[in-house]
């Protein structure tokens, strides 16, 4: 549905020039949440803004179903911005306008008759759970309910695409998560492909389905969310991920003998008594030194650091065995 080809964007000219995105290639599909993640200044805004034509990319294409939107010039720009949603951090409402007036912007600006404006912003009013605010001013509102005004907004010309720019970083956790909650729905409803920039692992944990990780304008790693959730290649993914906490301190390392396991394991695996199975099927006795447990797209991963006094003929007959029961094995010490 969206296909980015080495897009590059280059702001000013000359030595005081920021490449602010270095050739990034990106497929998003048609019914994706797909999550671009990164630290402060990765280029995350840049790449958004490319996308819904509010930047032009100094190289580089975007497809949207198999049109170079690059290309194109006004006023099929404005038509196809109006397929774009942009929901943003910090909402960008109108403060002189209701709630109601403010959903009802971007269809007065696609010229559909009032009547029709009204009838369509109720119903998203009631979509979004607002319909005792239609009369109520932003400043009247909470971060979380003006966020439902800006995603009914965004969606008021029923786009195709979902833009959204860091939408939870200014909100509480619980908020955040009935935010996330009503994306997913969204995009579940109405097929809405949605496009989501964040600094936080734990967003696209709870809502995308594909993953990019963004790094000084480039991307470092990206796939589905549960491939890079429980098989994180790059440093800076291993970093969001929290598997600096994976890390044990030295003073547990000091003096251990045999050898150190770190599992992971989902689905049905998850649910095999693994320490077990390795006590009766091979008679060693692991010492559990970590461990973790958590849900990834309605999917259980669990990790767990394992100490094993053994040999080095037992460490492979352990790693074969938990491997048999679909447990991903990584060896952080030999015997
Ligand atoms: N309009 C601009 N003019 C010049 N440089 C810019 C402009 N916008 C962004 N940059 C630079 O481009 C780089 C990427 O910025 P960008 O805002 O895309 O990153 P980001 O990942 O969205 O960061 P943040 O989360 O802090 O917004 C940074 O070095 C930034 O200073």
């Amino acid at each position: 549905m969206i296909k980015i080809n080495e897009l590059t964007k280059i702001y000013g000219t000359g030595k005081g020039s920021v490449k602010a995105i270095d050739n990034i290639s990106l497929d998003i599909k048609k019914g994706d949440i797909y999550g671009i993640i990164g630290l402060s200044g990765a280029g995350k805004s840049s790449l958004i803004r490319c996308i819904n034509l509010l930047e032009k990319p100094t190289k580089g294409s975007i497809k949207i179903n198999d049109v170079d939107i690059v290309k194109l010039k006004n006023p099929v720009v404005r038509k196809i911005r109006q397929k774009i949603g942009m929901i943003f951090q910090h909402f960008n409402l109108l403060s002189s306008r209701t709630v109601l007036e403010n959903i009802m912007l971007p269809l007065e600006v696609a010229d559909i008759p009032k009547d029709k404006r009204l009838e369509r912003a109720t119903e998203l009013l009631k979509l979004v759970n607002l319909e005792d605010k239609a009369n109520m001013y932003p400043s009247q509102l909470s971060g979380g309910q003006k966020q439902r005004v800006g995603i009914a907004r965004a969606i008021a010309n029923e786009p195709d695409i979902l833009l959204c720019d860091e939408a939870t970083s200014a909100l509480d956790p619980q908020t955040t998560h009935s935010i996330l909650q009503l994306l997913k729905s969204i995009n579940e409803k109405f097929k809405i492909t949605i496009v989501l920039i964040t600094h936080e692992m734990e967003v696209i944990k709870t809502v995308c389905n594909e993953v990019a990780v963004i790094e000084g304008g480039h991307i470092v790693e990206k796939g589905r969310v549960l491939d890079i959730f429980t098989n994180p290649k790059h440093p800076t993914t291993q970093t969001f991920l929290g598997h600096n906490d994976k890390k044990l301190p030295a003073s547990v390392l000091k003096d251990l003998l045999g050898f150190i396991l770190s599992i992971t394991f989902l689905g049905p695996s998850a649910k095999e008594p693994l320490v077990a199975i390795l006590q009766q099927e091979l008679n060693l006795s692991p010492n559990i030194l970590w461990g973790k447990i958590e849900t990834i797209q309605d999917t259980t991963v669990g990790h767990l650091i394992l100490h094993i006094k053994g040999t080095d003929d037992e460490r492979q007959k352990a790693s074969k065995l938990l491997e048999s029961k679909g447990v991903s094995v990584e060896v952080l010490k030999h015997a």
